[in-house]
């Protein structure tokens, strides 16, 4: 008989004792979902939020629990969304009667986002990554959901992508220049019960000051589409779409950019102090 999946709640049997006991009891997982079982990682991602009584935090793709428990520890209101039905049933065993959690059968991906500001801190599944970052962050036209904060545990990879700093993609440029996206640590693949083929990061999104309004937003994807449109210019090109020449030149001298940088090489967060430049100083004139 083949030895039993680790995806089970009962460990295969080994020649070797274990090394080390799992951070928490194995958990029933008949669907080989990745669920963290690293200690290490929960509480990183928890504290990394920084929550209190007066927070509310989404934990989309709840799972079992894994990250809703220590979640409402923190006295948060917590919203655990999850679609897979047996996890949905040990979710309202677990938290049916606890007065600051409440369990959403929902899909993440369209779930209603609350309309008062949220956080999110979850261990999402990997091929919903985008589509996620899609809903939380802002749109081409600087519509934003009411997101505060996010700490996610992605793919290692995506996070990696989604964190350069001259990103490779216009999306990715927005998100970053609008969000400073920081990887905290890496998760190795062994946090997880089953193991998945490659290890993740905690990535921790805030909010960069100085960009909510819908203003400074068009002006920073103005920039941008244009950087990207044509990369090889000068940055000031692409700044001259939106201000006036003297202007232009002042605000990427502000931002400690060379006169004749080019657009593709600037880093997302200068396209951010740019905007927030090229605002104050139309403001001033
Ligand atoms: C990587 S597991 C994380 C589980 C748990 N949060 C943990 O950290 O151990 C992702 C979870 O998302 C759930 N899930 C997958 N697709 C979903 C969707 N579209 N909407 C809601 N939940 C989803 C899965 O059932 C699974 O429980």
């Amino acid at each position: 008989m083949p030895a039993r999946s680790p995806r089970s709640s009962t460990p295969a049997r080994s020649s070797t004792p274990a090394r080390r006991r799992p951070a928490r009891p194995a958990t029933v997982n008949h669907h080989g979902i990745h669920l963290l079982r690293s200690g290490t990682a929960v509480r990183g991602l928890v504290e990394s939020a920084g929550l209190g009584p007066d927070s509310l935090v989404l934990d989309l793709g709840a799972g079992p629990g894994t990250l809703t428990a220590p979640l409402a520890r923190t006295g948060a209101r917590v919203l655990a969304v999850e679609r897979d039905p047996e996890f949905l049933a040990r979710l309202e065993r677990r938290f049916g009667a606890h007065p600051k959690v409440r369990v959403v059968a929902g899909d993440l991906v369209t779930v209603p986002l609350p309309r008062r500001p949220f956080q999110v801190v979850a261990s999402i599944p990997y091929d919903l990554s985008t589509r996620l970052l899609r809903r939380l962050l802002p749109d081409a036209t600087g519509g934003a959901s009411g997101l505060a904060a996010a700490d996610l545990v992605v793919e290692w990879g995506f996070a990696q992508r989604v964190c350069r700093a001259v990103p490779r993609d216009l999306e990715a440029a927005r998100w970053g220049a609008t969000y400073e996206l920081r990887v905290v640590r890496r998760v190795r693949a062994a946090a997880f019960t089953p193991a998945p083929a490659v290890d993740s990061a905690h990535l921790r999104i805030r909010s960069r000051p100085g960009l909510a309004g819908r203003r400074v937003r068009r002006v920073l994807y103005a920039m941008l589409a244009e950087a990207f449109r044509r990369p090889d210019q000068p940055a000031r090109t692409a700044v001259a779409e939106v201000a006036v020449r003297s202007v232009a030149r002042r605000v990427l001298g502000d931002a400690g950019l060379d006169r004749g940088v080019r657009a593709g090489a600037v880093p997302v967060d200068r396209w951010a102090d740019l905007a927030r430049s090229v605002i104050d100083l139309s403001r001033r004139r």
